[in-house]
Parts: structure tokens; sequence; C-alpha cells
């Protein structure tokens, strides 16, 4: 069975830094579905992709991935993320970058380069690449990536310092257990009161959350499944049936949901 970790390529992303804190093994694909499908087929053991930013907030094509893929979170990992503006000189009129380290840095593309195009490509290191071949493009990045074709024109870009990304790791099946869980849930309609119940059913057990977000069902508009990190695991408790445990927790949302999908307990990383 391989070893090797799947994370979003080339070499040189924020997502390649995060994977390094877990083992240098590593095979690189181009967007977050194609490395949930390399983990579901064994082609790696893991795969490493960013969840949510700082700045910009959730990654919703990894949130969905978490919907729709049979697969666990089974641990994190948090990098600071400090961008620079990469270019063979200031010479460019577009800018390329991963959407969301765009969008991390919009108000000083905005400030600085009002007239350049910017291009949304599949990651932070893909934008150097097309930045190397030609010097009408810059690349939004880590600084490390500057050579002798690129070099940093401007660093720190980033619209607000402490920017950070989390990302989880991604495995076939379950870890053992961890400190933090995370589930999503449908309620499968709205009522008066939903959003309340849900909740209540951790404040009733003094389990703190640490994140809840809506992501749209995909069924119709108005219709959401709901994102929930919370603090404990399976055996919070003396068994997973004590009050707190996971599965307890489970088995009192299901009276107020359609469904509720356990996606993992873990720990941090690196
Ligand atoms: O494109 C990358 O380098 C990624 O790993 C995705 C990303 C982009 C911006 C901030 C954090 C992660």
């Amino acid at each position: 069975m391989t070893d090797e970790i799947g994370t979003l390529g080339p070499a040189g992303t924020y997502s390649h830094r995060a994977a390094l804190s877990l083992g240098d093994d590593l095979r690189f694909y181009d967007g977050v579905p194609e490395i949930a499908d390399a983990v579901e087929r064994g082609d790696v053991n893991s795969g490493v992709v960013p969840v949510e930013n700082s700045i910009e907030g959730s990654v919703n094509a990894t949130l969905d991935v978490l919907v729709e893929y049979d697969l666990y979170i089974v641990g994190e990992v948090v990098v600071d993320v400090e961008h620079a503006l990469l270019a063979h000189d200031d010479g460019f009129n577009v800018v390329a970058s991963h959407p969301q380290a765009l969008a991390q840095c919009r108000g000083y593309l905005r400030d600085s380069y009002p007239d350049a195009e910017l291009r949304s490509v599949s990651s932070t290191a893909a934008g150097v690449e097309e930045a190397r071949e030609d010097p009408a493009v810059a690349a939004i990045a880590h600084p490390s990536l500057a050579d002798d074709t690129v070099r940093v024109i401007d660093d720190s870009v980033q619209d607000a310092d402490g920017n950070s990304t989390r990302f989880v790791v991604l495995a076939r099946e379950p870890a053992d257990g961890g400190d933090k869980t995370s589930i999503v849930v449908y309620p499968g309609g709205d009522r008066p009161g939903l959003l309340y119940d849900i909740l209540g059913v951790f404040k009733e057990r003094g389990v703190n959350l640490t994140r809840i977000e809506s992501r749209p069902s995909k069924r119709e508009l108005g219709d959401y499944v709901f994102h929930i990190d919370f603090e404990g695991n399976r055996t919070s408790g003396a068994d997973s049936h004590d009050e707190g445990g996971t599965d307890e927790i489970l088995d009192a949302l299901d009276e107020h949901v359609d469904w509720v999908e356990f996606l993992g307990s873990y720990d941090r990383v690196g």
C-alpha cells in the first residue's frame, strides 16, 4: 500500500507546504476533486486540501468534496500564508493566482494595480509557472518561488496580517480519535427553531462549537447543508454514548434533521 500523500501542485503551493508537515512522499494534482479521487482510488494514502482561510473564509470545493465523497478527515494543519507578487519586472498587465489568493489580496491589487487583469488558475504555483513563461504575467504566491526568472516585486501583499489557512487531511478510514470532530447535517427543509434545535444539542451538553458553515445542498435554492466542527470525539466521556460523546451527539441531532454525516475526529498535525 502506498504511503504517498496527494496535494495541490505543482511544487511550491501552500498545500504542498502544509503536506510537508506529514511527510515528503508527495504526489501533485490539479484540484481538490482530483485529490479526493486519488485518495478514494487508493493511488495515494491521504490527501491534503485547504478548507478555510482567515481572510477569505471557506474553500467551497473542499466543503463539497467532504459531502460528496466517502472520505474522512484524519488531521488538520494550519499554515501561515504570506503572499508575494512575483514577476520578471513591473511590466505586467495580468496577475495570475489561485482564486483564494487573488481574493486575499483583493484590496492590494485594486489599490496598486487597478488596471491589471486578474486570472484565476489552479494554484499559486501554477500562476508562477505562467509568470515564468510570460513577462506580461505576474503571480501571487509564496516568496520562496522567486528564482532567476521571476523576482519578488512586492512582499506581504495580503489584505490582513496574520493570514492563515487551515488544511485537512483526507483518508479512506477515520482516525482513532482526536480533539476536534467534524460533521455535516442536512435538515431537509426549514421550520422555525430548526437551527436553535441543532445548536441546543451542543449547548445542553456543554460542547463548544468551533465552526458552523452553510453550503447549498444543490437540490434547490434556499436548501442547505451545515458543516459543524466541535470540540470532543467519539470517546469523550466514559463511553461513546455518555452525554457529550460524539455518538450520543449524532443520535441527538438525528432527532432534528434528515441526515447527519460523521467526517472524523482528529488532531492538529505538524
Ligand atoms: O494555490 C495554492 O497554493 C494552494 O495551496 C491553495 C491556497 C491558495 C491560497 C491560500 C492558501 C491555499
